[in-house]
């Protein structure tokens, strides 16, 4: 993953390292310095050339430290930037070579934290975690071995407070790593809950009354805070204990006093508790430092993980040897699928759309009407089976003459922010503006985006926000537009906005004209002229022929259209349309 920057993070890690000698360096020449002119005091005589020397000494380290913190730090965020550009290119690479059911399955959320969130939690890790660890861990090795090579009883005072942390750093987080996927399932299950009741609040307030999303969302709340009460609890006595061990001020009385104590009983001379009083500060600080760097890297890592799955993901397999489809029918030769090993949800599907015809799907929710349209496309490809159009295989066409051939109008109205004339020729952007608007015209909606403040130039989200029937209607002209042969239609959203639902039925009417059309159907009145009907139960095609035949066939769909019309009549006062 790290590929395209491996070079420039051993360079940074050199610098880092570097960095961190000269940091200490400073402190080392200001004790040496002291130590050189101390005979200065009783009139003894005074060694210049070495004080020269240590000065020099001690201010190139401090340029040289400034070069390596400033070098390390450019050098980590140029680096991050060649990789965030590297993992983007190869996110979108990627996502270009995925099946159409992965983007199915995920929300564009899933997208944008793979694109934004993991690839910028990787930031943290290359320019500034590896320049924090290599500190964090160079500076108080170098300077206990000074302090050792000075007076060791000072060095193993100043170790105490070090050694106490760790110790206590430990115990703190003894089962820590339990505690951090217990914290991370809570705030998946409080964000889902809170989700859950943001949706819900609608259906709350309709009805006066706390609904199940709102019991669960307080008892998600109400279990994230003990668990985070719980947790916080154990632990805050002993980092405050931590805290107060790291203070300097804590630090600089204990050094002090033992080397009062030392000095005081004749062990070692005054000069000797100097090094300890300016390195033995900087022994702790740091390891608070590697704490906070832990939870960047275990972001780091959990970012990095998410993005090796990503990029686990099978492609499509695009055909070596590319088939051109000889005509416009579509047969599925028993087709077998199942979104898992374990759960097949259709079984030896075969049937036949003759050119130039329509076929409806029909059948209970979950029968697997959308899967099985969703195969023609090439979604998912079959467990079992084949789907063919003009009689080649769809796995043998290439994708870009098989999106070319096959038009879809599914459950989402897909718009980008651009243009409505962009949108609408989105297929064919050398469309000309003749060409757009009459697909506009045909799919019912050029009256509409004239009305808009800049009419086909309108940018949906900005000057044109369109209802749900209106999208649909666009993404209609865009089918039209594209002209492909054959076309998958969910009619479900095609009449999602019953104000439209005329506007949108003769909108189909042009749009399947001529083509061969696979409708999953759920609003029966609309099929009921329709060259063939096929019904699914349990994803098994039970019965097929046209309405009037199987509409008194005594068969499953006989069932189905009598419940629909119980329904439909049930609800009478709001279908005005029929
Ligand atoms: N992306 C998916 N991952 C896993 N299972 C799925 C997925 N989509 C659908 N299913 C399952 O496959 C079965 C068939 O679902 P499908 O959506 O094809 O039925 P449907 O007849 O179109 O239903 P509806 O009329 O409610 O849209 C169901 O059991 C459903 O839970």
């Amino acid at each position: 993953m790290f590929g395209a920057v491996r070079g420039r993070l051993v360079i940074i890690a050199g610098l880092s390292l570097v960095g961190a000698v000269a940091g200490v360096l400073p402190f080392v020449a200001i004790i040496e310095l002291v130590r050189t002119l101390w005979p200065a005091l009783s009139g003894g005589p005074v060694d210049a050339g070495r004080a020269w020397a240590v000065v020099i000494g001690g201010a190139a380290a401090l340029v040289v430290g400034f070069l390596a913190a400033v070098g390390s730090a450019m050098i980590g965020h140029l680096a991050d930037n060649d990789l965030q550009l590297d993992l983007r290119t190869r996110i979108v690479r990627h996502l270009r070579t995925l099946p159409l059911g992965w983007f199915d399955r995920r929300s564009s959320g899933t997208v944008k934290k793979l694109v934004e969130n993991d690839v910028a939690a990787l930031h943290q890790l290359v320019a500034h975690a590896i320049q924090d660890t290599i500190t964090a861990i160079a500076v108080p090795v170098i300077s206990l071995a000074y302090l050792v090579a000075v007076d060791w009883r000072m060095a193993a005072a100043s170790v105490l407070p070090v050694l106490l942390t760790v110790v206590l750093y430990s115990i703190m987080m003894r089962g820590g790593q339990q505690k951090y996927v217990e914290y991370d399932a809570s705030v998946v299950r409080l964000n889902g809950a809170t989700i859950e009741y943001v949706h819900g609040i609608a259906v709350v307030k309709t009805f006066g009354q706390a609904g199940r999303s709102h019991d669960r969302y307080r008892e998600e709340t109400r279990r994230f805070v003990r668990f985070y009460d719980g947790w916080m609890r154990e632990t805050s006595a002993l980092s405050s204990t931590i805290e107060l061990i790291t203070s300097p001020l804590t630090v600089l009385v204990y050094l002090c006093a033992v080397g009062f104590l030392l000095v005081g009983a004749g062990v070692i001379a005054p000069l000797a508790v100097l090094p300890a009083l300016l390195l033995g500060l900087g022994l702790t600080a740091p390891l608070l430092q590697l704490g906070a760097t832990a939870q960047f890297l275990r972001n780091a890592t959990k970012a990095r993980e998410s993005l090796a799955e990503f990029f686990r993901t099978p492609p499509i397999t695009e055909p070596a040897d590319p088939v051109e489809p000889a005509g416009s029918d579509v047969a599925l030769r028993d087709v077998s699928f199942g979104y898992d090993q374990d759960h097949r949800v259709l079984h030896e599907i075969a049937a036949r759309c003759e050119p130039g015809t329509v076929t409806a799907l029909v059948g209970a929710s979950g029968s697997g009407k959308s899967t099985l349209a969703r195969l023609v496309p090439r979604f998912y490809d079959p467990t079992a089976g084949t789907v063919a159009i003009g009689s080649t295989d769809v796995s043998t066409i290439a994708s870009r003459r098989l999106y070319a051939d096959i038009g879809f109008v599914f459950q989402d109205a897909y718009l980008l922010r651009t243009s409505i004339r962009d949108n609408i020729r989105l297929t064919r952007p050398d469309a000309d503006d003749e060409a757009v608007q009459q697909a506009a015209r045909a799919a019912q909606i050029h009256d509409r985006i004239l009305r808009l403040p800049r009419g086909y130039d309108s940018v949906i989200g900005v000057d044109a926000t369109l209802s749900g029937g209106e999208g649909q209607r666009l993404t209609i002209a865009r089918a039209l537009l594209t002209d492909a042969p054959i076309l998958v239609l969910d009619e479900a959203t095609a009449f999602a906005d019953p104000d439209s639902e005329a506007a949108i039925q003769q909108a189909l009417s042009r749009l399947a004209a001529g083509r061969t059309l696979l409708v999953i159907a759920h609003r029966l009145h609309t099929i009921t002229g329709v060259d063939q009907l096929l019904v699914l139960d349990e994803g098994r095609i039970v019965e097929r022929g046209t309405h009037d035949q199987l509409a008194v066939a005594g068969g499953p769909y006989q069932e189905l259209w009598a419940r629909y019309r119980r329904a439909r009549s049930g609800s009478g006062r709001l279908e005005v349309a029929g």
